[in-house]
């Protein structure tokens, strides 16, 4: 097991790549504890659960909402929960992102902790903070900056991931690799089968490389000023997407990564060999690299941008494989390129 730290404003975070969720109890205050899952998690692993009471909610893109926000608020009352319970999300990004605003917010902030069982959500979203629900059509609209004391990086939960599920966390992977490490990507390259029957060896690599890659980012720069604008590369597009087809969200920023790449050659920042590179890639770890939404829609979608700022949007550019830029890009040359 190897522990990565991220320093955020309201306190250390401890990310355990490799622990298990059998062992949570040992990273647990000797408080009341409560757990916030899902359906399918607790079908397959409850048994493996510490002994609390646990709120389950439902899967799927539609559950990140207030509405469920407010249901387990609610259900946390009739626990009787107070400030000093500790909040403990078992489960993918969606868990993770619910239990950690839940968490942050009831009573004005309580403690909490991830054990993270997608691969996606290990590489990424458990990692760095942002927790949130959407609002309508506005994705993560509403949410706070607040890191758990820990996170889990549970290698056992991987193999009963659906081979989807297995590649949208491979989008958030090469998109690391992308952004900031071009040896990374030389190493997906080269391991691919391995990595898409999740080698043990191969996909623990991947996880820390990718753990540490976010930590440092999100340790430089915790609430978005710059830096770790650079995690959004792909999402412009991919958001807009997952939107508008309800496509998971790896699929969608694979997508949006191809997209960006080709944009990033039409600004001249990019050779054409490195965007077929990247289409390549994506493609062989069994992620779409283009889509039929129409141009109008897309737009539409992209004004509900959170990164949009009037006429503008920060937009991550490449700039060579494993380098990246962050620039201001205006609504007109979005729809010319689109
Ligand atoms: O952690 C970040 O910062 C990221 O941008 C990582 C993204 O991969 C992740 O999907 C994130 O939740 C998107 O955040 P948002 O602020 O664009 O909603």
């Amino acid at each position: 097991m190897k522990t990565v730290e991220v320093q955020g404003a309201g306190g250390l975070s401890h990310i355990h790549v490799g622990e298990q969720l059998q062992n949570v109890k040992k990273y647990l205050p000797d408080v009341q504890c409560i757990i916030i899952t899902d359906q399918v998690v607790r079908q397959y692993h409850g048994a493996m659960f510490p002994d609390a009471p646990v709120i389950t909610i439902g899967i799927g893109e539609g559950i990140k909402t207030l509405a469920t926000v407010e249901k387990i608020f609610r259900e946390l009352i009739e626990l009787g929960a107070d400030r000093s319970t500790f909040i403990l999300g078992i489960g993918g990004g969606i868990v993770c992102d619910i239990t950690g605003f839940v968490a942050s917010t009831y009573m004005r902030g309580l403690r909490f902790g991830f054990v993270s069982t997608t691969l996606l959500s290990q590489v990424d979203a458990s990692v760095g903070g942002k927790n949130g629900v959407n609002l309508d059509a506005y994705k993560n609209m509403v949410g706070v900056f607040c890191q758990p004391e820990f996170v889990i990086c549970d290698p056992l939960m991987l193999p009963t991931l659906p081979p989807e599920e297995v590649s949208n966390g491979f989008a958030e992977i090469v998109k690391h690799g992308l952004i900031a490490d071009a040896e990374m990507v030389a190493f997906i390259e080269d391991n691919v089968e391995k990595a898409l029957s999740l080698d043990k060896d191969v996909i623990s690599r991947l996880v820390l490389d990718s753990v540490r890659l976010k930590a440092g980012v999100v340790q430089r720069d915790e609430r978005e000023a710059g830096e770790r604008k650079k995690l959004n590369f792909g999402h412009t597009l991919g958001h807009a997407l997952e939107k508008l087809t309800g496509m998971g969200h790896g699929k969608a920023v694979s997508i949006g990564m191809v997209a960006a790449a080709e944009f990033s050659r039409r600004r001249g920042y990019l050779d054409e060999s490195d965007c077929n590179r990247i289409k390549s890639l994506l493609d062989a770890l069994k992620l779409p690299v283009s889509h039929k939404e129409s141009p109008e829609k897309i737009m539409d979608a992209m004004f509900r941008d959170k990164k949009k700022q009037g006429n503008h949007i920060s937009f991550v550019f490449l700039n060579g494989i494993g380098q990246s830029v962050v620039e201001k890009m205006s609504f007109e040359e979005l729809e010319k390129l689109l």
